[in-house]
């Protein structure tokens, strides 16, 4: 169902003024052969209204024929950017950049943000980022989560289907991801609503069961049956189970790097207005999937890289994995209970 572009126009407003632009301020939106032409122009619009000195910089597509899905976060490391000074340039020198094509997981995103420029990604369709435009409270809840990880030396997450897995904390910052950049040098994702860290490298030991329900990205898929992944010093060992786990297990195959199945990102979610069957109403390609990594109460994993919090493992193959009703606890104590987030997180 479409937004109009005064809605989607007001939308970028409002999350431009949460991220703080100024009047003269630079502002370069990239994009790619896959942006939405809607979103394209209602962030021109806004920009400008908002007294942005508005570049675009559009950059051709690279990979498309290295990967076996659409999906822009399905093959991760090089961009566009990759080998072109010209263009990283242009970024560092720009206050703003508005991510329309997708550098997430890359050195080049990196480079960009050490300069101060701030970076907010935004690929979703223009209904889910009307839907879910940021607000203060996603950030003070986001913030809230994430002050609770820095201070724990260990997650555990446990549920009725059998997971029961350590993650050592600590060596990687966490990130929180609510939708809007504020800060100098701050990336973040439009939409969001997830505080998430990397485990210790070797530091993930136990099992987790990736139920019926739930669900796997970029597969876009709801498990049919049950995944039991074995994970041993921080990778997983063993992917056991029906038909979801043979052809997860043959996708992740395809990247041949057995870095692919390392543990990479874990949290959980704290969109309220994100749901769990949000992500079943969508054409596959329609979206990336935010409302399923988002949902509350959801506990977000994913194998692959973690140059992303400044790890040195790279690797192209990432999948996202929110999984239903598991009970998180750092430290001993409990911050979502069978998929409920506890109140205590202010
Ligand atoms: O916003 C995102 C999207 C994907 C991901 O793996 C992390 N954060």
């Amino acid at each position: 169902m479409p937004v109009s572009d005064h809605q989607l126009i007001g939308a970028w407003k409002q999350v431009l003024a949460l991220s703080r632009l100024e009047r003269g301020q630079t502002v370069t939106i990239l994009t790619g052969a896959a942006t939405h032409p809607q979103t394209l122009a209602c962030a021109l619009i806004a920009t400008q209204d908002m007294g942005a000195i508005v570049n675009r910089l559009d950059l051709p597509p690279v990979n498309g024929e290295k990967a076996h899905s659409r999906d822009s976060l399905a093959y991760l490391g090089t961009t566009p950017l990759t080998g072109n000074p010209a263009a990283i340039a242009m970024l560092k020198a720009s206050d703003l950049v508005l991510d329309l094509m997708t550098l997430l997981f890359s050195p080049e995103q990196h480079d960009i943000l050490s300069s101060g420029t701030k970076i907010l990604l935004a690929v979703e369709p223009p209904e889910v980022l009307a839907r879910l435009v940021p607000t203060e409270a996603d950030r003070a809840r986001v913030k809230a989560a994430a002050a609770r990880i820095g201070k724990a030396k260990e997650m555990r997450v446990v549920s009725a289907a059998g997971t029961d897995i350590r993650f050592a904390l600590g060596e990687f910052p966490v990130i929180s991801e609510y939708g809007f950049v504020d800060e100098p040098g701050r990336w973040d994702h439009w939409p969001s609503g997830f505080a998430l860290t990397f485990p210790d490298e070797g530091g993930s030991q136990g099992t987790i069961v990736i139920d019926k329900g739930d669900i796997l990205l970029p597969q876009k898929r709801y498990c049919s049956e049950r995944i039991v992944l074995t994970v041993e010093n921080g990778y997983a060992t063993k992917i056991e189970g029906g038909i979801d786990a043979a052809l997860l297990a043959d996708y992740m195959a395809g990247f041949d790097d057995p870095e692919s199945f390392a543990i990479s990102h874990i949290g959980w979610g704290l969109q309220p207005r994100s749901r769990w069957s949000t992500l079943g109403l969508y054409d596959r390609e329609a979206t990336i999937g935010m409302d399923a990594r988002a949902f509350e109460g959801n506990f977000l994993f994913s194998l692959g890289p973690n140059n992303e919090a400044g790890g040195s493992r790279t690797t192209t193959c990432h999948i996202d994995i929110p999984l239903r009703k598991c009970t998180v606890s750092l430290d001993g104590q409990d911050v979502v209970r069978q998929g409920q987030v506890l109140e205590s997180q202010g």
